[in-house]
């Protein structure tokens, strides 16, 4: 019930609580919103040795984490979201839980020791003993046979890069999704998966709450590219990180051996170029990186080729970093591809790395024939596309998986619904999904992460007009 000053709302986009303070509440649905009269339980942790003995283990229902921690002194409280954890009661019995397991989209480090965590947390946090796997993505809830999942057989998992379920792109059909979960009795599902995943975590919850199934859906962020917004990050970002600088390592080495050496690296964003520019930061040899948030040219002052030369002249080698999603829009129209998709609707997008070698290339030996004094360049290009995220997770993303693994529990047994989870500003929270379906994360080129790029890179900015 609203306080005084406090005004409740409930649409189709949230749940929103709003005082007069300027405080914003974005909270997720819960059971009771459309099942009045669900029944709660005792929380079986009040009786686990391991956490009966820590003082505050459950939440107050009252806690919440905020979005913004830096804010002006006079500016209102903002948008919070409701803080993740075991609350004293449960709305349902552990028999009675029958739990399902989806991952989507690309791979990502991490994916096989969230699935290891959900199992590991319903089953000995909550003595949940029916647990399965959708095989394959969206499409396998209604065309495949589902995987059974226990401690057992998920003990190793995270050791493995990949999902054990596997995974695929498109195939949502929403109804048929529902149907299955209806016909087979599951009434937790945990959904694993980025942008387009949870917007499809979104619709099969609005077609349970509407159906008035007592089911709750709870998803788990995933995405390489780190372009889900509102979270601190995703799950296997720094696994990725950290395997893209073998890759980078391997292109200075070859840089540095050969005079002209340029080693090219192309790494995995689609439309954010975090992956690179975390890699570039973390490996203090990029000369120049690339993302998709900051337009580039090539041929002119201020250029990518007149940067290239400077550096060669003065280093003898160099190393670029490209996101695969920069500079689409030099390609040439025959290697355009904008309405090619995938599966899921995602754009399929050229290999702008192998352009750009070419690119390269091509204007260091035009030198020649327009009379210049000619610099041959010797240019390696890397591609480890795929073996950025096909990795196991490494230390501390397993730790971040297993407190988002067990944070969804949590949330799906204290009868929480329509809700993903993730860590916000280092605390865990629920959030709604049309908080991180509504728009991209991106790098804001005019923010002081890119500003800390491009003093370490000393790259030009591209900013400058074309003369
Ligand atoms: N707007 C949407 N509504 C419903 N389902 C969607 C939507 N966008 C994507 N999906 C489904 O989500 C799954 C994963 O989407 P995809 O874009 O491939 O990966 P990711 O979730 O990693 O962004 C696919 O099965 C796709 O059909
Ligand atoms: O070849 P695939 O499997 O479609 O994956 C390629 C894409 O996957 C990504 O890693 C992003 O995947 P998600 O959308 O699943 O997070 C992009 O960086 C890349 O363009
Ligand atoms: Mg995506």
């Amino acid at each position: 019930m609203a306080t005084t000053g406090e005004s409740n709302e409930e649409n189709s986009t949230g749940k929103i609580v709003a005082r007069d303070d300027g405080y914003v509440l974005e909270d997720v649905p819960h059971f009771l919103d459309y099942i009045p009269n669900a029944k709660t339980y005792r929380n079986p942790l009040q009786d686990n040795p391991a956490y009966a003995v820590v003082k505050q283990y459950f939440v107050d229902s009252d806690d919440t984490v905020a979005q913004k921690v830096v804010v002006h002194k006079d500016s209102p409280r903002g948008i919070h979201f409701r803080r993740a954890g075991p609350s004293q009661r449960v709305y349902f019995e552990s028999d009675d839980v029958h739990a399902c397991i989806v991952t989507c989209g690309g791979l990502c480090p991490g994916l096989n020791t969230v699935i290891r965590e959900i199992v590991c947390g319903l089953c000995h946090m909550y003595g949940v003993k029916r647990v399965v796997g959708i095989d394959g993505g969206y499409r396998g809830f209604y065309s495949r046979n589902t995987i059974p999942l226990n401690p057992k057989v998920v003990n190793n998992i995270h050791k493995r890069g990949g999902t054990i379920i596997g995974t695929s792109r498109g195939g949502h059909d929403t109804k048929k999704i529902v149907d299955c979960i209806q016909d087979r009795g599951i009434n937790q599902v945990y959904i694993i998966g980025g942008d387009g995943t949870q917007k499809g975590a979104a619709v099969i919850f609005e077609e349970i709450r509407r159906r008035g199934l007592k089911v709750a859906v709870a998803g788990i962020p995933k995405t390489i590219d780190n372009d889900i917004p509102v979270i601190d990050k995703s799950f296997g970002f720094d696994s990725a990180v950290e395997e893209a600088q073998r890759a980078i390592n391997a292109a200075h080495v070859e840089a540095e051996s050969t005079e002209n050496g340029i080693g090219l690296v192309k790494l995995m964003g689609r439309y954010s170029g975090f992956i690179a520019m975390y890699a570039t930061l973390a490996s203090r040899d990029v000369d120049c990186c690339l993302i998709p948030e900051s337009p580039f040219y090539l041929e002119g002052k201020g250029g990518l080729f007149e940067y290239i030369e400077k550096r060669l002249k003065e280093n003898g080698h160099m190393v670029i970093v490209i996101a695969e999603g920069a500079g689409q829009e030099l390609l040439p129209g025959s290697l355009k591809s904008t309405d090619q998709r995938d599966a899921s609707g995602n754009n399929l997008l050229q290999d702008v790395g192998i352009w750009l070698s070419q690119k390269i290339k091509d204007h260091f030996s035009k030198q020649k024939k327009i009379g210049q004094q000619k610099m041959a360049i010797c240019l390696k290009y890397i591609d480890p596309t795929y073996m950025i995220r096909a990795i196991p997770s490494n230390a501390s993303d397993n730790v971040y998986c297993t407190l988002l693994a067990q944070s969804a529990v949590h949330g799906a047994m204290a009868g929480h619904t329509g809700f993903t989870v993730a860590s916000v500003n280092g605390r865990h929270a629920y959030i709604p999904f049309h908080c991180i379906t509504e728009k991209q994360n991106k790098v804001v080129i005019t923010d002081r992460m890119w500003a800390r790029l491009l003093s370490s890179t000393h790259q030009p900015s591209f900013l400058t007009p074309r003369v």
